[in-house]
């Protein structure tokens, strides 16, 4: 073991020389964390999970490379590869706090691409910030490697976490809120993507809870220099990631293939979890529900047809053009590890194969990967909303009953219910009308009336 690198809350990390083995010679970093600190069950926890998670996706591009993991009586011993290059921090630092957006771009790619992965193995980072990214080497175009998983954790497709972690000026909302997923790192890369354009930073206050207040009530400002010279779609993609709504955010997957970035890179762009979501949510819906989302998808904007189409190929269609869930399940095998094991993405799917076999094209995929809310958090959103209900009201359109669009939204029939849904059907024809379209394409809400 040589000289200290790095010291961080939990323990520090040294250079160190291999002195037998497969890396006899070499050179590695080996992050020392005393069992002293691990005073509580929640600690030791902690550093088994960090290990069980760099071992699992070890191999990842932009991942640090993991070795192995030791302990001795005083220290667990965690041995990576060595990152020479510094942290992306000094970087941005000793540049005076600004990145041209070619060179912004060049470090998005790298954090999206581990990140998308991670996600599609159903770990959250937790705490992504320039702090925790190093470059290889001190070359200007050196790699860039994710480090410290000793935040991350597993979440599954249809749970929420809900412990406080992070960093104040990375932290996503809904982590104050204390209910989350994969999302919240998209925030924290929207506000790293901030930082790198502009030099300050997007939630600024003297105190923490002044940042927490910021974070949750406060809109970044692109008034102020360089914002109003940069690129309409570099505005646009850091937006699309600070949106509050987390459910309105760009994941990993799709801000890969945002036009701000999509050109400037070769990077592969993974299989996005999303879709198994909607695609769950799609095969169990009524018929009336799809056509309504076949509608909406007639709409789409290039950008997403694009993203969509990567999607539709990660999952092989055969030569006729169609997929089936066993297409997703096959797909999400291909790219299985232990942390897919850990956070059950795969079973999550298998609940549906066992409920419909269906064979969709590329159309109708289209139809059930799409994210409404996702489409509501753009600013053409009414216009794609207008037009889906022409094209549903021409031909997916029919007469509904109170009861039958209230067990259709998963509302109970209540009095107060029965008032507002005489809205949502049109008096002239009892079809449904625009808002009654716009509640149909959510579907059955499991927050119940409240949120109607
Ligand atoms: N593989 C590596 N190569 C070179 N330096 C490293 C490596 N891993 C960690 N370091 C250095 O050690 C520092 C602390 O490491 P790390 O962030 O993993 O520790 P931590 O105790 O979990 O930190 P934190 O206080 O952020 O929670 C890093 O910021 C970095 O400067
Ligand atoms: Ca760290």
């Amino acid at each position: 073991m040589g000289e200290v690198v790095g010291r961080g809350h939990f323990g520090y990390t040294c250079v160190a020389k291999s002195k037998k083995g497969d890396l006899k010679g070499e050179e590695a970093a080996v992050k020392v964390i005393p069992k002293a600190k691990m005073t509580t069950a929640i600690g030791i926890e902690d550093v088994r999970r960090e290990v069980r998670i760099l071992r699992s996706l070890a191999g990842a591009p932009h991942l640090v490379q993991f070795h192995d993991a030791y302990e001795d009586d005083e220290n667990v011993y965690i041995v990576m590869e060595l990152c020479k290059g510094g942290e992306l921090l000094d970087r941005i630092l000793s540049r005076g706090g600004k990145y041209s957006e070619e060179d912004a771009k060049a470090v998005l790619v790298q954090i999206l691409s581990v990140v998308s992965y991670c996600h599609l193995q159903g770990v959250v980072h937790r705490d992504l910030k320039p702090e925790n990214f190093l470059f290889g080497l001190k070359d200007d175009d050196s790699t860039l490697k994710a480090i410290d998983f000793g935040l991350s954790d597993f979440v599954k497709p249809d749970e929420r976490l809900n412990d406080i972690v992070g960093s104040a000026y990375y932290v996503a909302p809904e982590v104050l809120t204390r209910s989350y997923g994969t999302e919240a790192d998209m925030w924290s890369i929207g506000v790293i993507t901030y930082i790198l354009l502009c030099g300050s930073r997007p939630f600024w206050a003297r105190t923490e809870s002044g940042i927490f207040r910021a974070v949750l009530k406060a809109e970044p400002s692109f008034e102020e220099e360089p914002w109003p010279s940069l690129s309409a779609e570099a505005r646009d993609f850091v937006k699309r990631l600070l949106n509050k709504d987390y459910r309105k955010r760009m994941t990993a997957a799709q801000a890969l293939c945002h036009p701000w970035v999509r050109e400037s890179h070769q990077a592969k762009i993974p299989l996005d979890n999303i879709i198994c979501k909607s695609i769950r949510a799609y095969v169990c819906s009524s018929s009336l529900r799809k056509s309504a989302l076949r509608a909406l998808a007639k709409t789409l904007t290039t950008t997403q047809q694009l993203y969509l189409q990567e999607q539709f190929k990660l999952l092989e269609p055969n030569k006729n053009g169609y997929i089936s869930l066993q297409n997703l399940k096959t797909a999400l095998m291909k790219n299985s590890t232990e942390a897919m094991k850990d956070s059950r993405v795969v079973d999550f799917v298998n609940v549906v194969s066992s409920l419909q076999y269906r064979k969709l094209d590329f159309d109708e995929f289209a139809a059930a990967a799409i994210s409404v809310y996702q489409m509501e958090g753009l600013e053409t959103w009414e216009h794609h909303a207008r037009t889906a209900f022409d094209i549903f009201d021409q031909d997916g359109n029919r007469p509904i009953m109170i009861e039958e669009l209230a067990s259709e939204l998963g509302l109970s029939t209540s009095v107060p219910v029965h008032v507002v849904l005489k809205d949502w059907i049109r008096h002239s024809d009892g079809k449904l009308s625009f808002l009654g379209f716009l509640k149909l394409l959510h579907g059955v809400s499991s927050r119940g009336f409240s949120k109607a």
